[in-house]
């Protein structure tokens, strides 16, 4: 079976990238199965595009293969586009899911659904070795919730409702949500690079 990197230590995201790749017969390999010789990459970039980059980059050139990585986040419409790149650490301490949702939610307090409005955003940075990144990117607009909902999925799933649906992505079936997600729309459009 072919395999492909992705530089990322989210067991979310490789779980989602598990399922996506499943359908071009391409098994997900992550900094969870390549470490400890992997430290953290810094994500110093004020974009997803830079981090990703970043992020791509420093394991394509370690590995001297080709590697793909994943910077996302979600714009809340009400608060300027707010977590976005910083969605990680919007809490303050790296990585905090709950306590990230938390502060979404005592942000939003006095805005009506109305204007609840957020989307999610995935950028895919490819790079290998020798050529120049490749970037590809996805959107999923949707609805901030007055509470979390649902166990499935990571991060920012259970306030998120996607429009045209009345549940969160954290209460969609991976599968469900991989119809539809941010990642899956960037992806859709690496076909072409797939299939070489
Ligand atoms: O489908 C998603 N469903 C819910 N939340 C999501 C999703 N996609 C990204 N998110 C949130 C999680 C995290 O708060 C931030 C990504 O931050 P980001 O730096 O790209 O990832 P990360 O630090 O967790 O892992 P890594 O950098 O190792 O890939 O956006
Ligand atoms: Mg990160």
């Amino acid at each position: 079976m072919k395999e492909i990197v992705i530089a990322t230590r989210n067991k979310g995201k490789v779980k989602d990238f598990e399922l996506l790749f499943n359908k071009y017969g391409i098994k997900v390999k992550s900094l969870l199965d390549l470490s400890p010789e992997i430290g953290d990459i810094e994500e110093t970039g004020t974009t997803f595009e830079e981090n990703a980059a970043i992020k791509a980059e420093a394991i394509s050139e370690k590995l001297h293969i080709p590697v793909i990585a994943d910077d996302s986040g979600i714009e809340i419409d009400a608060l300027n586009g707010a977590p976005g790149v910083y969605s990680a650490r919007y809490a303050g301490t790296d990585k905090d899911d709950e306590a990230n949702n938390q502060k979404v939610l005592s942000e939003l307090k006095n805005i009506p659904s109305s204007d609840r409005t957020a989307r999610f955003v995935c950028v895919l940075a490819i790079a290998e070795p020798g050529k120049s990144t490749v970037f590809k990117r996805g959107e999923c607009e949707g609805k901030i919730g007055f509470e979390p909902v649902g166990e499935n999925g990571f991060g920012y799933d259970p306030l998120f409702y996607p429009s045209g649906f009345d549940k969160t992505m954290a209460q969609m079936s991976p599968k469900e949500k991989s119809e539809i997600s941010h990642r899956k729309k960037a992806l859709d459009q690496l076909e072409d690079w797939l299939q070489k």
